[in-house]
């Protein structure tokens, strides 16, 4: 298939002032199989930084070498400018306290109150009752939670158990939170309120959160910057808008196809790659470039020039994110390169997709 493509997102990293973690070819192998193959990134402070990719792609093994759970086999983990790779397990213990962690399954104890699971860190760092107590409340607050606290685990509903989870977590003051899937058990509405409470965190406390999911919608939902990974290696990593709209490997297009609009499968099925009335044509572009009149002046220019079949314009962190399929008339030959002239000239991203003769 030709593709005529011009990019337009532009990468950039927010100012960092400081990198709470920065990681430099980090390498982690189980027997013959490298678990993480050269991992290098860095995160700054307040950021959202998601990690996602495929089951087995190494996400849990990258959290669990973050928080110093697994040891890496080469590389360098700095966390708050410290190099914890060289670090000994009784000195790993203060560092460990400046890493809060939230789980797909809450880990919460069932034999103890909500405000006792909260103040469970605190505890183990020796802290009085009163401080201990004090700040239970303050955290029930912040998470929604101040009517139960001398409630136990199993009388609170999935969301609630995370947001005990979550305000655990924060117990002891932390610098980063690791969240790790921490919103797959949860139903979509859930989900929902789940990662607004995160982003709400981030902002209130400006808290460096770390999150790894399967789930593309949780990138989408919360997260300022992404990482791809597959077989232990970065395949793609940018701000979460620039990636939705211009994914550079095939993991990362599979892994937004749920929620990026596609060609729909009665039509895709049906294209020919070599001739057909129709030239089915995808036309992707975002920031600037999705805001103008695009299509009108397309229209206006070229009246017969084509037919919109599906697409729409998403909004990822406040950008506009567009992406369409057209169908231009095959009849006149030089009509469909004089439309993908045109989108190109506006930095759109073209792609010819095959030719469909069915259209009535
Ligand atoms: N303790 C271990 N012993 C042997 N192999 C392991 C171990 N932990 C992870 N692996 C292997 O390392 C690779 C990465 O696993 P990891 O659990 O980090 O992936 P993941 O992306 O978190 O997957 P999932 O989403 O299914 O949890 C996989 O091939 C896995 O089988």
């Amino acid at each position: 298939m030709n593709s005529f493509v011009s990019a337009s997102a532009i990468e950039t990293k927010p100012e960092a002032a400081e990198d709470v973690v920065r990681l430099l070819d980090v390498k982690r192998r189980f027997g013959t199989t490298p678990a993480l193959d050269g991992i290098s990134l860095s995160i700054a402070k307040g950021e959202i930084f998601g990690i996602i990719g495929r089951s087995g792609a190494g996400k849990s093994t990258l959290i669990r070498c973050l928080n110093g759970l697994e040891r890496a086999d080469g590389g360098e983990i700095h966390i708050e400018g410290r190099n914890i790779t060289s670090l000994g397990e009784r000195d790993l213990q203060p560092l460990r306290r400046r890493i809060g962690m939230i789980f797909q399954h809450f880990n919460l104890l069932s034999a103890k109150t909500v405000e006792e699971n909260i103040a469970l860190p605190l505890k183990i760092e020796g802290a009085a009752k009163t401080e201990r107590l004090n700040r239970a409340r303050e955290l029930l607050d912040l998470v929604g939670l101040s009517d139960k606290a001398k409630a136990y685990p199993a009388s609170l509903s999935g969301g609630q158990k995370q947001r005990v989870g979550i305000a655990r977590a924060l117990a002891a003051r932390p610098a980063l939170l690791l969240s790790d899937e921490a919103t797959s058990a949860l139903d979509p509405e859930t989900t929902r309120s789940i990662l607004s409470l995160l982003k709400d965190i981030n902002r209130k406390l400006g808290l460096t959160v770390v999150l790894i999911t399967h789930e593309m919608e949780v990138i989408r939902t919360i997260a300022d910057r992404v990482a791809v990974i597959d077989s232990g290696k970065i395949v793609e990593e940018g701000q979460v808008w620039s990636v939705f709209a211009n994914p550079q490997t095939a993991i990362t297009k599979s892994l937004l196809s749920g929620i990026r609009p596609q060609l729909p499968d009665h039509i895709a099925a049906r294209l020919s790659r070599t001739k057909g009335r129709e030239v089915i044509i995808s036309v992707d572009l975002a920031g600037s470039e999705a805001q103008g009149a695009l299509f009108t002046d397309l229209a206006a220019e070229l009246p017969h020039g084509f037919r919109l079949v599906h697409g729409g314009i998403d909004h990822i962190q406040s950008q506009p994110v567009a992406r369409f399929f057209i169908a231009v008339p095959t009849r006149n030959i030089k009509l469909a390169g004089k439309v993908q002239q045109f989108l190109t000239a506006r930095s759109a991203r073209v792609e010819v997709l095959g030719y469909d003769s069915d259209h009535a």
